[in-house]
């Protein structure tokens, strides 16, 4: 590993001001093998079911970042036992996990849910499964998340839900009121702002008295789906392995069976998603990025990335469990259809194509971390970029871009996007990069070692230079 870390590349700034991170402008093929840190969806996932099941489980390379450290302090909150045992994992320790005992007495507690929506999605049924009020908050826009539907899914399950004053919640900060059960039965929501609302209640499902018929029904219009489906796959197959019985064969409809989680052991595969800056770096570069262990199979949606990149002109094989990806002479601009959390990433390679492309079916993504449309459009454009919104989801033209600085309004994603762009423009700044620690902490060292395999002798990483706030763009 070669560089600096994050912290001597940023150069401190006024307290009203985050750091700046002077993205690497790579200069030559990036030529790199790398591997990345677990999954996020799937290492909070098994933590929850980890924390309600029938004895103690085990997670072997798990995710360890801001959103896994938050799942796992809410469910210890709970009652949960999570401990760092030795494992095999690149990234740090394996989990051994104790269940919540269900004969615990009723304590108060409170949860901090960061800007994890897996966090404040996935851990009120919890709550509401134990004896005890706990109190939900997290950072200041995680109050502006949809968190409507969860809450009253719980009311209407009988589960007594309050904003801090005692009226109705209709997002954080708010109370549950848990009694040690929760009915369950046939329950109506309208998930089309978010596939977590699903997720959350069938993960807490099986351990309702009578298990859980869940519907989707929008209320704003007829038919309007439920976002990023494949994380409610991805729910169903690990409840499925975990001994759940769960019929999804009605689409919109999920039917969980009362019964116990099993407990289990099991390795978690590296983030597919997270993997797709550095496969983007292969094509904003003209080179190539090979990543071992790619599962064979998957229910991670960046496992989309092997068609995305196809299509937008790379070369990509999956071979003896590698992936490979080799930039094309162009980017192509393409047409997709529910990118769902790549497409931030999927942004920024649009934004270097050399034609038009439209992002569609991403409406939800105004209730991510920030307004990712908004956020995206903002950026793009401030770079000299030709990025519009439309009613859902983006359509970015070509544009010479020039260098500047690129804000994350702390989302991971968007930082991200501006270190894809850095790639191939000279002189870009990233506000905040350690905003990464969302889900991979190790993010600009990660960075800088692809850069750093297979450079030329005589090539400096540019990013190991402390940046100058007014340097090569302008901060708005
Ligand atoms: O369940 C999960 O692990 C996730 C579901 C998706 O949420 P939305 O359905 O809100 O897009 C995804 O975007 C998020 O990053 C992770
Ligand atoms: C939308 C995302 O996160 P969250 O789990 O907080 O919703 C994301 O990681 O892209």
């Amino acid at each position: 590993m070669t560089g600096t870390t994050p912290a001597a590349a940023a150069r401190s700034l006024p307290a009203d001001s985050a750091p700046l991170w002077r993205a690497p402008f790579a200069g030559h093929p990036v030529d790199a093998t790398l591997t990345v840190p677990g999954s996020k969806s799937l290492t909070n996932r098994y933590l929850v079911l980890a924390a309600l099941a029938d004895g103690p489980s085990r997670l072997r390379a798990p995710l360890h970042s801001r959103d896994s450290a938050l799942m796992i302090e809410a469910l210890r909150q709970l009652g949960a036992i999570i401990t760092e045992v030795p494992g095999d994992g690149a990234f740090g320790p394996d989990l051994a996990v104790t269940p919540i005992s269900r004969d615990a007495p009723g304590a108060r507690s409170g949860v901090d849910c960061g800007l994890a929506g897996t966090v404040m999605r996935f851990v009120p049924p919890v709550a509401a499964l134990r004896r005890g009020v706990t109190m939900f908050d997290g950072d200041p826009h995680a109050r502006k998340r949809p968190m409507g539907p969860v809450i009253d899914a719980l009311t209407g399950l009988g589960v007594a839900v309050s904003a801090p004053g005692g009226g109705p919640a209709t997002s954080l900060p708010f109370a549950v009121d848990g009694t040690g059960e929760v009915r369950g039965g046939h329950l109506v929501i309208d998930a089309s702002a978010s596939s977590q609302f699903v997720s959350a209640l069938l993960l807490a499902g099986a351990r309702f008295t009578e298990g859980l018929h869940l519907e989707h029904r929008s209320k704003e219009r007829p038919g309007k789906p439920v976002p990023s489906l494949d994380h409610i796959n991805m729910t169903v197959a690990v409840l499925r392995g975990a001994g759940v019985a769960v019929d999804d064969s009605r689409s919109d409809h999920w039917i969980v069976a009362p019964g116990p989680i099993r407990a289990f052991d099991v390795r978690i595969e590296q983030d597919l998603s997270n993997a797709g800056p550095f496969l983007a770096a292969a094509l904003a570069t003209r080179g190539t990025v090979r990543i071992p262990n790619w599962p064979a199979a998957t229910t991670q949606v960046g496992d989309l990335w092997r068609s995305i990149l196809t299509t937008m002109g790379a070369t990509v094989t999956l071979t003896d469990g590698t992936l490979t990806v080799t930039g094309g002479p162009e980017i192509k601009g393409a047409d997709f259809d529910e990118t769902s959390e790549l497409a931030p990433t999927v942004a920024a390679l649009c934004a270097l194509a050399t034609g038009p492309s439209r992002l569609g079916g991403i409406a939800h993504l105004r209730g991510h971390e920030t307004d990712r449309l908004a956020a995206l459009v903002a950026e793009i454009n401030r770079l000299g970029g030709d990025a519009e919104e439309t009613a859902d989801g983006l359509i970015i033209r070509p544009a010479p871009l020039h260098a500047g600085v690129v804000r994350s309004y702390a989302d991971h994603r968007m930082a991200t996007a501006g270190a894809i762009l850095g790639l191939a423009v000279p002189g870009i700044e990233v506000e905040d990069i350690a905003t990464t620690a969302k889900t991979m902490p190790d993010f600009p060292q990660l960075w800088e070692s692809m850069l750093a395999q297979g450079a030329p002798a005589d090539s400096t990483p540019a990013g190991s230079t402390p940046t100058d706030k007014d340097a090569g763009g302008t901060q708005h």
